[in-house]
This record gives C-alpha cells, sequence and structure tokens, in this order.
C-alpha cells in the first residue's frame, strides 16, 4: 500500500542532487521495490510499459529545489535517486504520523509515453567497413548509411565534421586538399579512433533526436577476428559516442539471426556474410560458434582488384566508386552465358593522360575479382572440413544462408552451390541481416547473455 507523508529535504540529501536540471521519477515495481529513476536511466512512452514498473511520479529538480522545506511524496516511494535504496535515503524524514490520501497525480498518458520509452532507445549497431546500420528497440532499422566521415580543416589542428554517411561517400575521392573525406574503417577493423567515434557519435545523436535525456545501451556487432585490442577500440568508441553499457557479439552470429535461424538449438546452421571488408563463415550450434574463419578479404579487396586488373590491362585508372558501381552492376561469381553484359565506365587514361571512356565486359569483371572468390570459396571448404559429421548432417538439411553486401553478388549463392554441392540461400535484406540480427538479440536479454563477446 501506498502511504504518503511530508517529507523534509535536509542538507545530507539535497548534497547528492546535481544542479543540471534531471528529472526523476519516481517508480513503483511490483515486486514491492520501489525506485527512484534518473532521466538518463529512464525514459517514458505510453506503449511500451513494462509489466513489473508503474510510473508514480515525475519531478523535476527544480521541483525537489522548490519542495524542499516540506513536500509530499508517497513514503514508499522515495529512494535516494544517486544510490537507489530506499535504506540509504538518509536525508529525508518521514513524518510520524503520515497522511494517507495520495498526493502523486494518476499515470497520465504522457508519464507512460515517457517512461516506457526508456526502452525503446537501446541500439543494436552492426558497425561495417563500408555501411552502418542503426536498429532501435521497438522501431526496426532506424538508419543505414555508408561508414564515411568528410572533415574541413580549420586552421592548424582543429577539423570540423563536413558530412557524416552519404553526403560524405559522395566526396569520397573528389575533395579538395583542405576537405579530407575517410572511412574510419577498414577490413571490419577500426582503423581512425577518433574519427570513428565522430560518426558514431553523429548516427547515435541523429537517431536518437527527441530522445536526448537518456544514454543508451548499445548492441555493437563486430568481425568475429578482431584482437582484444581491436575490439576495446569498438567499445571506448561507442562509449565516448554516448553508450551506458556497450555489449558486441560477433557478426555472423548477429546474421544468423537475422537470417531467422534457430541458433540456440542443438542444431547446426552455416552462415557465409560478406560485407566490404570482412568475409565471415561459420557454423553455429547451441548459440557458438562450432567452427569458423574471418577473412580480411570482401567487396573493398574486390573493388580494388577491379582497378588493378583494367589499369594492367587497359593503362586505364578508374576510382573506387567506379569499381564498386561495375561490380554491382555486371560484376558476377559464375558466368551467365545466355546474359553476357557490358558497361561504359569513365576515367584516365594513362597513355594520354586524358579523361576517357572504356567499356568493361562481366566477364572481365569476373576474372578481375577472381582471387577473392577463390579465397572465399576456399574458407567455405577449410571450415565444412573442420565441421563436426553429426553437424555437417544438419547442414547437408538446412544448407548455407548468405548474408552481407556481397551476397548480392550475381551467381555467388550458384557458385558456392557449385563447390559445396549444398543447398544456398541469400538472406532477404542482405545488408541489413546483421543490424536486424543484432536488433533481436538486444531484444532478448537470455540470447544477449549466451553471445555477448567478453
Ligand atoms: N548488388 C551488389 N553486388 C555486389 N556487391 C554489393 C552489392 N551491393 C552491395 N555490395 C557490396 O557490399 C559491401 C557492403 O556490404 P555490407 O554493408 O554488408 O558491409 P559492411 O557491413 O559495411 O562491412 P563489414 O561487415 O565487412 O565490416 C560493399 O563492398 C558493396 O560494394
Amino acid at each position: 500500500m501506498l502511504l504518503s507523508g511530508k517529507i523534509l529535504f535536509t542538507l545530507p540529501f539535497l548534497k547528492y542532487q546535481r544542479k543540471d536540471p534531471e528529472v526523476y521519477m519516481l517508480t513503483k515495481k511490483q515486486e514491492a521495490r520501489n525506485e527512484v529513476c534518473k532521466n538518463d536511466e529512464l525514459s517514458v512512452t505510453d506503449d511500451l510499459a513494462p509489466p513489473h514498473i508503474q510510473p508514480i511520479e515525475i519531478i523535476s529538480y527544480k521541483d525537489y529545489k522548490t519542495r524542499k522545506v516540506s513536500t509530499e511524496v508517497p513514503q514508499d516511494n522515495l529512494i535516494n535517486p544517486l544510490t537507489h535504496s530506499a535504506k540509504e535515503n538518509k536525508g529525508i524524514r518521514p513524518q510520524k504520523d503520515p497522511v494517507t490520501k495520495p498526493v502523486t497525480k494518476p499515470p497520465s498518458h504522457g508519464i507512460i509515453n515517457c517512461f516506457l520509452n526508456i526502452f525503446s532507445k537501446d541500439l543494436a549497431i552492426d558497425l561495417g567497413t563500408a555501411n552502418t546500420v542503426v536498429y532501435m528497440k521497438q522501431k526496426g532499422i532506424v538508419l543505414n548509411e555508408p561508414s564515411v566521415v568528410a572533415l574541413h580543416k580549420n586552421g592548424r589542428e582543429k577539423q570540423e565534421v563536413l558530412a557524416v554517411g552519404m553526403d560524405a561517400k559522395k566526396m569520397l575521392g573528389k575533395v579538395p586538399p583542405n576537405i579530407s573525406a575517410i572511412r574510419p574503417l577498414r577490413d571490419g577493423v577500426i582503423t581512425n579512433f577518433e574519427v570513428a567515434g565522430l560518426m558514431l557519435k553523429h548516427f547515435i545523436k541523429k537517431v536518437r533526436e527527441g530522445l536526448a535525456l537518456s544514454k543508451p545501451r548499445i548492441v555493437i556487432a563486430i568481425p568475429s577476428g578482431l584482437t582484444s585490442v581491436e575490439k576495446r577500440a569498438v567499445k571506448e568508441a561507442a562509449e565516448q559516442a554516448g553508450a551506458r553499457e556497450v555489449f558486441l557479439i560477433q557478426e555472423p552470429m548477429a546474421a544468423a539471426v537475422g537470417a531467422k535461424l534457430l541458433v540456440t538449438e542443438p542444431r547446426c546452421n552455416m552462415v557465409i556474410d560478406i560485407g566490404g571488408g570482412t568475409t565471415e563463415v561459420a557454423v553455429i550450434s547451441l548459440a557458438g560458434i562450432v567452427s569458423g574463419r574471418s577473412l580480411r578479404i570482401a567487396g573493398d579487396e574486390m573493388d580494388s582488384a577491379i582497378i588493378h586488373y583494367i589499369k594492367k590491362k587497359y593503362n586505364f585508372i578508374i576510382g573506387m566508386a567506379t569499381a564498386e558501381r561495375l561490380k554491382i552492376t555486371i560484376g558476377n561469381a559464375c558466368p551467365d552465358i545466355d546474359k553476357p553484359e557490358t558497361m561504359e565506365i569513365k576515367g584516365r587514361d594513362l597513355v594520354s593522360g586524358k579523361p576517357n571512356i572504356l567499356t568493361i565486359t562481366s566477364e572481365e569483371v569476373r576474372e578481375a575479382i577472381s582471387d577473392q572468390i577463390n579465397a572465399i570459396a576456399e574458407a567455405v571448404r577449410g571450415v565444412l572440413e573442420k565441421t563436426p559429421p553429426e553437424l555437417a548432417a544438419d547442414i547437408i538439411d538446412r544448407g548455407i544462408v548468405l548474408t552481407g553486401g556481397v551476397a548480392l553478388l550475381k551467381n555467388l549463392d550458384k557458385y558456392i552451390n557449385e563447390i559445396t554441392r549444398l543447398p544456398v540461400r541469400t538472406d532477404a535484406s542482405p545488408l541489413l541481416t546483421v543490424a536486424i540480427g543484432s536488433g533481436k538479440i538486444l531484444d532478448s536479454k537470455n540470447i544477449l547473455k549466451l553471445v555477448a563477446v567478453k
């Protein structure tokens, strides 16, 4: 039962308060444990009422101050906001003869709204070499942008952010000396810590516009081959970008969950996630990776190989963006005899030194990227060889799932099927699978506990 009474806010209590205008929420948990939640831990929306918590009252720091001589608040609910413990709430003296009349407002829709927001602010991020995709709890995918930052050199030391994401990607290879367009990750690893932090901060701010009060918990998918130093860099970048708590999970696990594979069952699933910087091949069972390989060969290496091929064969220079367009538009992993394709590209002729146009065939693009495709095939064979026989039987039944942007390369599924003789399917939205899977893991405390990387 809730009691109310006059409460004296005395000095020892006030010294716990910070001067900034925070909001405190008095809550009552059904297990009869009461808490005061600070604004950076809770936010409220109408639709997400967790059953074990009922908002009782929201009061601002200003309100606390104005009520400092005598305040009526249900005593059961008074907790030291910093310790979150009723016992330690020494500065608050309950009235001897409490008045039973409750003084709290009945929870309005606004309050519940506000309260439930708390749980919708947590984020899952696929911090990719090529693209960053953000999933927000209760909302789904809220951002999908290239992992690029454009910086303007302002004076000697100072650099200011000019553009992030798609706008910055448009500048790649086209900037004057005082501007640099930077990709802060390479091969799935943060190579420019400061810029990666700026990028994350920008994306987090963008998706949490209007929800600025509380810090989110963030789940980040990372390649399975990262060293502990590389993992720490990701964690610290997210913390500096404003995360309250950071959980790292392995990309292939997130990909498997995103592709709707039942990862916690004693059945085997095989995923191949091919992104911009890394290829992850993994056999997953009982929420763990039974056998797997992480290669630092993927879409970016293919783009570089196309540039190199065209330069060598035609003495013709193209940029990364043109190479990527070639790969996406006419690239393929094995020939489509009926439909050989061609594409015109613009670049610079090395002999004449002038800009020129060249026509490239799909056959040539396949030849250019054949080393990367072979390396991926080799990794798949290696993982299959290491898979225990019982689990291999599961893979025969269930097949292989392809995720990541390069899964969209024409005929890649056909090629993997040819080399493995196993059924292969490409996930429905391979560019989003890891982020969707990370989001599902964020939504499930139990799975998060099982798969979070230490
Ligand atoms: N239709 C397509 N065909 C071939 N490749 C594609 C296609 N669409 C996108 N890609 C490639 O997919 C890669 C980006 O994939 P994705 O966004 O999954 O990678 P990422 O998560 O940023 O990278 P990583 O996980 O390796 O850090 C790029 O190399 C891009 O060129």
